[in-house]
């Protein structure tokens, strides 16, 4: 089952995405990002391809595009805060973004 995250799992989990750019949202036990791609075909493609892995995880993003910018809330429903499946998905998300785009982070 889905806990969520214990205050000493935060540090070692939470502080490596913190370090590419991930954020707490102000209020809420949430994780936020904002990726640019090149066009609306990259952001749409990168897309794409995060809703399958988020399918097969069964963990669903929050999320909005304008163009080539895709804006992204994790956050675990089911425990009213964040998971180790937040941490799971932002690290996919991190990893095709750099894969896709040629690009590290
Ligand atoms: C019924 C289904 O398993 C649940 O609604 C899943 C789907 N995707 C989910 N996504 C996220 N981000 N949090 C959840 O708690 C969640 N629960």
């Amino acid at each position: 089952m889905t806990e969520r995250l214990s205050e000493e799992t935060r540090k070692t989990v939470l502080q490596p995405l913190f370090d590419t750019g991930w954020g707490m949202v102000d209020g809420r036990d949430a994780i936020c990002k904002s990726f640019k791609f090149p066009d609306f075909t990259d952001a749409f493609g990168w897309m794409s391809r995060v809703a399958l892995w988020a399918e097969k995880w069964d963990h669903h993003p929050e999320w909005q595009n304008t163009y080539n910018r895709v804006t992204v809330t994790l956050t675990t429903h089911s425990v009213d805060g964040l998971s180790t499946l937040d941490a799971k998905l932002a690290r996919k998300m991190d990893g095709l973004f750099a894969h896709d785009e040629g690009r590290g982070q």
